[in-house]
């Protein structure tokens, strides 16, 4: 999917919502666990309850690993799912991953040839030659790591370098050259919208995935003023607060209504950027 076709999805469902799939069995309504695949089927009906709201899925790969394999055998079944029954949808494995070149192939391979994710997050850290394999896939994403929502985010990324500018900066100015506004977005917590203004001073065309809103406490009408761009430019997340709405049979139906009420205020938010 080109940064393009994203926007026109956005448009088209007045939406820049991307859905968590954080799922752990220990949340997962008591009514599933008798079934031979909990976690897909919580994620079907998630998905199917929330797809009309949204325009992305973010499976955590956390979630799916820590349930051996059946977490990953739900995490297949979950991507076919979403390509056979909403192909619209924009679907990022949260991995955080990066290594040497060779080992980076290997996880490339596996979330794009494999699995058929759009994006994967990476750590931009080991640098260029970490994020290069991805690159090689046309039409998919590395999402990068820029300024995460978490407090210890200052332990490193907001450290000054010897020139004045902030690690996260430089992340930014040095990876930018890396792929382009078609295959390359940057992760920037919601919790720190105060910084929005310095990404898009660097960025100001890239796609932005922003989780913390929800659980996190982040702002989205925050992460609206500071961080939307002329074609949105946002993918704003949420997990817990969608798909643990409900911990009861309602489950699905309750993440449909979360998932529809952050839709309509990105709804609001859009027009009054004339998007
Ligand atoms: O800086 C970051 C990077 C990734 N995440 C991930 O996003 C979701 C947020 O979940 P909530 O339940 O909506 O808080 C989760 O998968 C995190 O690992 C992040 O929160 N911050």
């Amino acid at each position: 999917m080109t940064s393009q076709e994203l926007f026109e999805q956005i448009r088209s469902k007045r939406s820049f919502l991307c859905v968590g799939l954080d799922t752990d069995l220990k949340k997962v309504p008591q009514h599933l666990l008798a079934g031979d695949d909990p976690i897909f089927e919580f994620n079907k009906a998630i998905i199917d309850a929330t797809a009309p709201y949204c325009v992305s899925y973010k499976p955590n790969l956390a979630f799916y690993e820590a349930a051996g394999t059946k977490g990953w055998n739900a995490l297949v079944k979950t991507v076919r799912y979403l390509r056979g029954h909403y192909p619209e949808q924009f679907i990022i494995a949260d991995a955080k991953r990066g290594d040497i070149g060779n080992t980076s192939q290997m996880y490339a391979r596996v979330f794009f040839q494999e699995m058929d994710f759009d994006a994967v997050t990476l750590s931009p850290y080991m640098g260029s030659d970490t994020a290069e394999p991805f690159y090689s896939y046309a039409g998919k994403w590395a999402v990068l790591l820029a300024l995460t929502s978490n407090a210890s985010a200052r332990d490193f990324e907001t450290l000054k370098l010897e020139n004045g500018e902030m690690l996260y900066e430089r992340v930014l100015r040095t990876s930018m050259d890396w792929g382009t506004e078609d295959n390359t977005m940057y992760v920037v917590g919601a919790t720190q919208a105060a910084q929005l203004g310095s990404v898009r001073a660097i960025v100001p065309d890239h796609f932005l995935l922003v989780p913390g809103v929800g659980a996190q406490g982040g702002s989205l009408e925050e992460v609206a003023r500071y961080g939307m761009n002329k074609r949105c430019g946002l993918l704003v997340n949420s997990s817990r607060g969608i798909i643990y709405a409900s911990g009861g049979r309602d489950f699905a139906e309750a993440a449909g209504h979360a998932a529809a009420q952050l839709q309509s205020q990105m709804s609001m938010l859009l027009q009054k950027a004339g998007l």
